[in-house]
């Protein structure tokens, strides 16, 4: 540095504030009656700092094609009609939930929140892709998180119904998705089942934090602003990263957690290939012969030439590789550590093809 003065350091601020940030997306997804609505009420009436706006995807088989969109403040509410075409949220809510937040903004203001409530029965990694997209392509919102809310007293009922051959299991894809996971209904329920729906939840989603709640009430800041698909905060993705152990599967074909650690820094390439052999040719296969399904993947890596650490982040075909802000300090072991979810994974296999496919032809093993 030239100037010597007491002037303090300049840093840059990377999550922006002020007028012009985005808003935050959190998805709320769960089995039918898990106790969403219940959960979207009780912060509505709870939170009284935050101008939310709430989108139901909630309606009866084949009958309204309106969806209404809840706006309240200080327990104000306000509703906007959402024409969805096909009643299918994934498909729609581009065009008009986007446009039915936007026009409710320029007549009331701007939010500072949007919850989004999917149907009991749909895909939440639908949901979430596209709000991920969406930030890419500049609009106004991002994803912060996916919480998924799980019955007590028949979540485990929902989660070992059997479904056709090749179908996934809805209930654990919904928890395989999720950032924050709240146990409902603890009160129906006694310890020995709730410690069994517990472990059973854990053995899906080795990532998950797990909250238990009555009536789905809940300390908000553990609710909101998870920001589980930024790119920046590399540190607290690696120390929570560290934490997680692969996972046995509890129930027949289930989803479950694969972690494993890797030293070495790796080709950028290399680490496409890979990473795209597995999400989007689904090339690796288990030792039954069946192909690995990724859900949700995270990753702190160590890649060639690059002073920073890169994070990774992925939901089903779409994964993002960024640097964050830390680079790698002298002397640190360099290490890749990555974490899938996903149905028909092997541990050993996926290390294997990670380290060959990382570390063909130069560089690589130590
Ligand atoms: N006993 C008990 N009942 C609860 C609890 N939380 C919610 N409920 C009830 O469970 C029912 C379903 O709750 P909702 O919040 O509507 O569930 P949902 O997930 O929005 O349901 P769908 O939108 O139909 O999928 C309601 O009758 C709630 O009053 C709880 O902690 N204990
Ligand atoms: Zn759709």
């Amino acid at each position: 540095m030239e100037e010597d003065d007491d002037c303090p350091e300049l840093v840059p601020i990377l999550d922006n504030k002020g007028p012009t940030s985005k808003i935050p997306v959190t998805i709320i997804t769960g089995y039918l009656g898990a106790g969403k609505t219940t959960l979207l009420n009780y912060i509505l009436t709870e939170q009284h700092n935050k101008r939310i706006a709430v989108i139901l995807n909630e309606f009866g088989e084949g009958s309204a094609l309106e969806k209404s969109l809840a706006v309240s403040q200080a327990g104000e509410l306000y509703e906007e009609w959402l024409e969805l075409r096909n009643g299918c949220l994934c498909c729609s809510v581009k065009d008009n939930g986007l446009k039915a937040i936007e026009n409710l903004m320029e007549k009331k203001g701007k939010f500072d929140y949007i919850l989004l409530e999917t149907t009991g029965l749909a895909d939440p990694g639908a949901v979430a892709s596209m709000f991920w997209v969406d930030a890419e392509l500049g609009s106004d919102v991002y994803l912060d998180g996916v919480v998924t809310v799980i019955d007590a007293k028949y979540g485990m009922q929902h989660l070992t119904e059997k479904k056709p051959e090749g179908l996934m299991n809805e209930a654990a894809r919904q928890i395989a998705l999720a950032d924050l996971l709240m146990i409902n209904k603890v009160d129906l329920v006694t310890v020995e089942e709730l410690t069994q729906l517990r472990e059973t939840v854990k053995s899906i989603n080795g990532l998950v934090r797990i909250l238990e709640t009555q009536r789905s009430k809940v300390d908000l800041s553990q609710v909101l602003d998870l920001h589980s698909f930024d790119i920046t905060d590399g540190v607290r993705l690696a120390e929570k990263l560290k934490l997680v152990k692969s996972t046995q599967p509890h129930l027949d074909k289930s989803i479950l957690t694969v972690t494993f650690e890797v030293p070495g820094s790796i080709s950028e390439d290399r680490l496409n290939d890979f990473i795209q052999n597995l999400l989007w040719e689904k090339t690796f296969k288990n030792k039954a012969g069946l192909a690995m399904h990724v859900i949700r993947l995270k990753g702190i890596l160590c890649v060639q030439g690059k002073l920073r650490r890169m994070i990774l982040q992925g939901v089903h075909e779409l994964y993002e590789l960024d640097e964050t802000p830390e680079t790698w300090v002298d002397g640190e072991p360099r290490v890749n550590r990555l974490v899938f979810i996903g149905r028909n994974l092997d541990e050993d296999i996926l290390r294997k093809e990670f380290i060959a496919t990382v570390s063909n032809g130069e560089g690589g093993e130590k």
